[in-house]
């Protein structure tokens, strides 16, 4: 299977300053990858050489089995991209831009007409005012106009660099549910974000970009299963939590005594099996399950030391 990003040892430097120390990414078609990491991390750097606003210093990449210094327009029109720092030409109101970009990016395959169609509704889904100058737009606004010109084409690889900078919530909830039934139809999106619970709700994989080198490549899924589960139980009268340490699946156990009744606490590296059985040899009064999320799953991977 070709891959819809290929990136092998890629670095990349401004004059002096290092910004990419030879990183390798691998993004399967039809599929979402988060790209995180620090300020300064090198996101944008990559995402920029990617869609050859930028060249590398060396290392090879491959967007969509091309070479993106060599694909031209061709490789351009199966792309979708968002840049970080947006810059829209305020002259014109938000219809004639959009129908320009449509204009640029429309490939044969598409008619103008339903290419014009396709921004329409993607700009009533994101509520963007085609009627607008842009020049008199909102950040967040800006930004709407940019995801429409990003995915209107249906383009096979999304780049989207922080896509919901600006956005209210419920345009992020939309971006979100687009996001996803662009990987359902089998295209790829390749974004970064700082806000993880994003990451989490959209992405299939997860890569953590710092100082330049990736630091970790993984499934969303099995990052956060890597922290375990906590269960709290509350059981009637006073249990102690001696017996539930050792348990399969059971990491650590403290019980703390409320009145009458008992909090126990447990770390889970396993299923809940054993601990619940042994539980309900008492009477719970209460369960209460915490979901591990990716932002306390990735944090260390932002400050570690190399
Ligand atoms: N045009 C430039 N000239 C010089 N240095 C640059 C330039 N662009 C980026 N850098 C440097 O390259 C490094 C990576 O920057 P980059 O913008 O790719 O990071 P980022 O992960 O996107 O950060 P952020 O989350 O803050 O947007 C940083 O040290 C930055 O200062």
């Amino acid at each position: 299977m070709t891959a819809a990003v290929e990136i092998s040892d890629l670095h990349k430097q401004y004059g002096s300053r290092v910004a990419l120390r030879g990183i390798d990414v691998r993004v399967d078609p039809g599929t979402v990858v988060g790209f995180v990491g620090p300020n300064g991390a090198g996101k944008t750097t990559t995402m920029r050489i990617l869609v050859d606003v930028l060249r590398p210093t060396s290392g090879q990449v491959r967007v969509l089995g091309e070479d993106p210094r060599t694909g031209g327009a061709r490789l351009r029109s199966r792309i979708g991209y968002l840049p970080g720092e947006l810059r829209l030409d305020g002259r014109h109101d938000v219809a004639s831009l959009l129908d320009h970009y449509v204009e640029i990016s429309h490939t044969a395959s598409v008619s103008r007409h339903d290419a014009r169609a396709a921004w329409r509704t993607l700009a009533e889904r994101l509520g963007v005012d085609p009627t607008r100058r842009v020049r008199g737009l909102s950040k967040g606004n800006k930004q709407k106009v940019g995801l429409v010109q990003a995915f209107v084409h249906r383009p096979d690889l999304l780049v989207l660099d922080e896509p919901t900078s600006g956005l209210d919530p419920l345009v992020q909830a939309e971006f979100l549910t687009m996001v996803r039934e662009v990987r359902d139809e089998g295209r790829t999106v390749f974004l970064s974000s700082h806000v993880l619970s994003e990451i989490e709700q959209a992405a299939d994989s997860v890569v953590v970009l710092r100082e330049g080198r990736v630091v970790l490549t993984s499934a969303v899924e099995a990052v956060r299963a890597s922290l375990g589960q906590r269960v709290h139980l509350t059981l009637a009268g006073h249990v102690a939590a001696a017996p539930f340490v050792g348990l399969d699946g059971v990491r650590s156990a403290t019980a703390t005594h409320d009145g009458a009744d008992t909090r126990l606490t447990l770390d889970l590296d396993g299923t809940p099996d054993a601990a619940l059985r042994l539980a309900t040899t008492h009477t719970v009064l209460a369960v209460d399950a915490e979901r591990p999320d990716l932002e306390s799953a990735v944090m260390s991977f932002y400050t570690q030391e190399s």
